[in-house]
């Protein structure tokens, strides 16, 4: 899973990922956090998702980092957004009002580029990603965050033998392995989502957790 198969996914316009809705459990688990308006919020591998416009609505900044500058493209072109754009380091940075995003690679980004995160909000970010990368995503998050901010982070589980990725079967020991002990894992809900009729595999949920620095009290 590499860069070159997400930009010719993105040039042939496969993006089933991509919702023409806010992701339903947004609003409903956002209040979690408990993130101050006009706060920062990241959105790794944001592609063009709408969520980002949700949480500027409610009040906040939100930075992206997105490969595909497609994506980035039709995200401001799609919302009648009129961006800045500039190079910061490795990135092409896109900044229009409340809504940044830096176009390149996650896994160039330094920390600079992630000063005064509030939150970070995941969803279909470490699912996109292969085992191997799922474990380096994790742990530059970690060099990135030394502050710890909330994570509000959406996966997917499914038997991974019967198909394969992405998106990935990233199950709740998983999620502990990765993030702890620097954030305390707390799994809010799972929903089935063969009930909506959305696939015909014997198992598939949504996981919904929020992770909390962990201050070992
Ligand atoms: C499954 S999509 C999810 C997009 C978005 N979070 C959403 O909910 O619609 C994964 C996205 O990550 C982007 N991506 C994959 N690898 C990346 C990387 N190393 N750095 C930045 N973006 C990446 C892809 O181009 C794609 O838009």
């Amino acid at each position: 899973m590499n860069q070159a198969y997400w930009r010719q996914r993105w040039q042939e316009h496969r993006i089933g990922f991509h919702r023409p809705d806010v992701h339903p459990r947004l609003p409903v688990f956002w209040d979690r956090l408990q993130v101050a308006q006009e706060s920062t919020v990241f959105v790794p591998l944001c592609g063009k998702s709408l969520d980002l416009l949700w949480l500027v609505e409610q009040g906040y900044r939100v930075r992206g980092v997105e490969l595909s500058p497609i994506a980035v493209q039709e995200f401001f072109q799609e919302h009648n957004l009129h961006p800045q754009v500039d190079s910061v380091g490795a990135f092409q940075r896109w900044q229009a009002g409340p809504i940044e995003i830096f176009c390149g690679d996650f896994f160039d980004l330094t920390g600079t580029e992630l000063q005064g995160i509030a939150a970070v909000y995941d969803r279909a970010a470490l699912i996109a990603l292969p085992p191997e990368l799922r474990r380096a995503y994790a742990v530059k998050l970690q060099d990135m965050l030394p502050h710890r901010p909330p994570i509000l982070l959406i996966t997917l589980d499914y038997p991974q033998e019967t198909r394969q990725g992405p998106p990935f079967a990233v199950a709740e020991t998983e999620v502990c392995a990765l993030y702890q002990p620097y954030w305390a894992v707390e799994h809010l809900s799972s929903i089935d989502l063969r009930e909506a009729g959305s696939t015909d595999f014997h198992r598939f949920e949504e996981l919904v957790f929020v992770l909390r620095r962990d201050d070992g009290s």
